[in-house]
């Protein structure tokens, strides 16, 4: 399917009003002691609701028709994408040579009781270094990434994740990231560094030439 003039706008408009309404339904589901009898109804229900989304679906390969792969729209990114159900989502800046994201944790994300899962944590920071490589110029894949938890990452509360690069080795970049919370950005919950490696030509083709052959 592809979209043109103001369909586009309203397409990604209409994913990311789905994309809330999933996530409502994520957090409400995994926080509910509703009746049992009103869990069975509701599960009925979202299954009928699913069924005509599943009419018309993508192959692995194809890129979103909302998306614009080099331009970094990815409506479904499971971290930043306001279309996906699972993504908080966070949301990047920039702050000079800084990358500042901001999220809000709810209870899917529960790891220890009324903490964050430590794996969301390495997730939100992988994206969040990622995205500080790419926007220094020298985009890759993450090959490591080391996490320090000095603290643990509450739920429902306002966070904020920083992540900058420091050093640049031929393919090899290193960023480091920070989680806090938004009202102590001094007090450290997380810590991480990831080395991310440029792919060679060759690598790119190998990994991805089959969707970047597709998309338009
Ligand atoms: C705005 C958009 C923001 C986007 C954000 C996205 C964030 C998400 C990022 C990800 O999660 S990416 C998904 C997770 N990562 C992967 O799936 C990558 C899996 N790894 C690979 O496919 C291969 O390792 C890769 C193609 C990346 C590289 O393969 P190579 O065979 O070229 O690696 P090679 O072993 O030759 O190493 C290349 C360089 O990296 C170095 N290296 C490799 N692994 C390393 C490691 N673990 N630690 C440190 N350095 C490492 C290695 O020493 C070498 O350095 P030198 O060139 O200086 O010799």
């Amino acid at each position: 399917m592809s979209e043109n003039g103001n369909g586009l706008p309203r397409r990604r408009a209409a994913i990311s009003d789905l994309g809330e309404a999933l996530r409502l339904l994520v957090e409400h589901a995994t926080a509910t002691e509703a009746p049992t009898e009103e869990i069975l109804r509701a599960a009925e229900r979202i299954r009928q609701a699913a069924a005509p989304l599943g009419d018309r679906v993508r192959g692995r390969f194809d890129t979103a028709s909302a998306d614009d792969l080099l331009g970094g729209v990815r409506l479904y990114n499971p971290v930043t994408g306001t279309g996906s159900a699972f993504a908080p989502p966070l949301k990047i800046h920039r702050e000079g040579d800084v990358a500042i994201g901001v999220c809000t944790l709810g209870r899917a994300f529960e790891g220890p009781p009324s903490f964050a899962h430590g794996g969301v944590s390495a997730m939100l920071l992988d994206q969040i270094l990622g995205y500080a490589v790419t926007v220094s110029g020298h985009p890759g894949m993450t090959v490591q990434l080391d996490t320090g938890y000095r603290a643990p990452v509450p739920l429902y509360t306002p966070l904020r994740l920083t992540a900058s690069v420091t050093a640049v080795d031929g393919r090899r970049i290193t960023a480091t990231g920070t989680i806090t919370t938004a009202d102590e950005p001094t007090m450290l919950l997380v810590e991480a560094t990831g080395v991310f490696v440029a792919l060679r030509a060759e690598q790119a083709q190998r990994l991805f030439g089959p969707v970047i052959g597709r998309s338009g």
